[in-house]
């Protein structure tokens, strides 16, 4: 209840904000923006986690629906934008655009969050408290803040009468976090009955990349154009269950753990050469000095040594090679009783050169054991490859955005994702997917991701809403970028 009343009361610093015009104002606005309230922070106060497709937070999902209502009244009331609930808890908005000749694309973000019990919180994950110019809490980067951000940047254009041109959906998921399989599969089903077809796809995923290259001092953009497999794999062992004062050589726990402890001591093959990387690393190459720019420039000589290279990290291992992470560990009843059942999940992402059937034949190979089970939760195969050429309509509104928002970042780079993405289920509308989130991330704001003490900076934040308010009318320009509005 007291953090339902804080949101309330910035609610109301809002509604007094847009009752005395200060959207009309630039300098007012900004400061309102910077100093009094940012929306994002009411959205990281609703506790939207997902557990599993069954076990979703419905009552702060419902309420989440509301506050967006709330904070961006403009949105929810034009008269041509079309908001309609689907799967109960997520939202599409049509835009309709005012040239019907002009392909619509969409932007996408999901309102659900991972858990975050408090442990290791420097701030309480769902406080949404700001301290030292950084918003924290779980969401902050995963994802309302392109959530809000979409809707923030679209509130303050129509808020300056702003009609867009091209028509744009946003499709704004609630269980990305678990599959998607009531939000995006259920809006994607839609939105194919009605005969849409996107010119591109913006999503969550890669970043503007900062120090996650030794020796490469510059940032660059990466703009994720496909994403890896994944397989969510159940093992189980069946023993016979008894008294632990006489106990059998193995038992169910020891043969998982050996079989698991196997699995993670041998790393599936490495696959540089394949798949986007190659792309990715001769585009960068001109960034490095010499010789990292003579090697990254000859892969066909120096691909097995920027290879090696590339595994000794955790993160640039996960770009050469399938991953397998040991998830969740269960067995046992009583301390004093054999367990009959042992299970554990492997958490698998599988690189764009293999396959679901590849990777599970090396799985049952390197497990090589019988008495192991191997149950399919879930699995899907990489995701296809979405073009980065001259002529890609997407790719290239991106690089021109991050090239106006973000001047000091000279580089923007094709490349892959290592997580997944709602905009999986998009593949029947568009071969255009692209995954970027306007935002620096460093290996440390990384591991908040999933992790401890998840936060944006408040510059941050504003500055992707920024980058969606003119990426919006990037979209609407003809073939050269047609003078409009920078600031907000
Ligand atoms: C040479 C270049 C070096 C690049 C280093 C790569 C750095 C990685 C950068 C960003 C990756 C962040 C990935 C963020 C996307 C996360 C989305 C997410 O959490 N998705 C979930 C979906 C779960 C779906 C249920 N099955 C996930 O992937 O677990
Ligand atoms: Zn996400
Ligand atoms: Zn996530």
């Amino acid at each position: 209840m007291k953090r339902r009343s804080a949101a309330l009361e910035i609610l109301n610093l809002k509604e007094l904000s847009v009752h005395r015009g200060l959207w009309e104002n630039q300098w007012l606005l900004s400061s309102v923006i910077s100093h009094l309230y940012t929306p994002l922070t009411g959205a990281i106060r609703i506790p939207t986690v997902s557990f599993s497709p069954e076990n979703v937070n419905a009552t702060a999902l419902a309420e989440f629906g509301e506050y967006i209502r709330t904070v961006f009244p403009t949105v929810f009331k034009t008269s041509f934008i079309r908001h309609e609930v689907i799967g109960e808890y997520s939202h599409l908005l049509t835009v309709r655009g005012s040239d019907p000749s002009l392909q619509p694309y969409m932007l996408m973000a999901h309102s659900d969050v991972v858990p975050a019990p408090d442990e290791g919180w420097e701030v309480p994950p769902f406080s949404g408290l700001e301290r030292d110019g950084f918003i924290h809490g779980r969401g902050t980067l995963d994802n309302k803040n392109s959530l809000m951000a979409i809707l923030q940047a679209l509130e303050l254009l129509l808020n300056r009468n702003y009609i867009p041109r091209r028509s744009f959906f946003i499709a704004l998921g609630h269980d990305e976090e678990v599959s998607g399989q009531n939000g995006a599969q259920k809006i994607s089903a839609l939105l194919q009955a009605r005969d849409i077809k996107l010119a591109f796809i913006v999503d969550e995923g890669n970043f503007i990349l900062d120090g996650f290259i030794p020796h490469l001092k510059k940032p660059f953009a990466m703009i994720a154009v496909s994403e890896k497999g994944s397989i969510n794999l159940r093992l189980e062992v069946n023993m016979t269950p008894g008294h632990s004062s006489a106990p059998p050589k193995e038992t169910s726990i020891g043969i998982l753990a050996a079989a698991v402890s196997r699995l993670e001591q041998t790393p599936m093959p490495n696959m540089f050469g394949s798949g986007p990387l190659k792309m990715t690393l001769q585009e960068l190459a001109h960034e490095f000095s010499f010789p990292a720019n003579i090697i990254l420039s000859n892969l066909w000589l120096f691909g097995p040594l920027v290879s090696r290279l590339m595994e000794r990290n955790y993160i640039t291992n996960a770009l050469v090679r399938t991953t397998t992470a040991l998830t969740m560990f269960n067995a046992g009843v009583k301390v004093n009783v054999i367990p009959p059942v042992a299970q554990a999940i492997i958490n698998i992402r599988i690189h764009p050169a293999q396959t679901v059937q590849e990777v599970l034949d090396l799985v049952k190979n390197i497990v090589a054991d019988n008495r192991v089970q191997f149950h399919v939760l879930t699995a899907f195969d990489p995701l296809p490859v979405s073009p980065s050429d001259h002529q890609a309509l997407g790719y290239q509104l991106l690089r021109q955005t991050i090239q106006s928002i973000f001047p000091e970042v000279s580089t923007v780079v094709p490349g892959i994702c290592i997580g997944n993405t709602d905009s999986r289920h998009y593949t029947n509308l568009t071969t255009s997917i692209y995954r970027f989130n306007p935002l620096y991330l460093h290996p440390q704001s990384f591991r908040s991701i999933h992790g401890i003490n998840e936060k944006i900076s408040v510059p941050a934040y504003e500055t992707q809403v920024k980058f969606i308010f003119e990426f919006i009318q990037n979209a609407d320009a003809d073939q050269e970028p047609a003078p409009h509005q920078h600031e907000l």
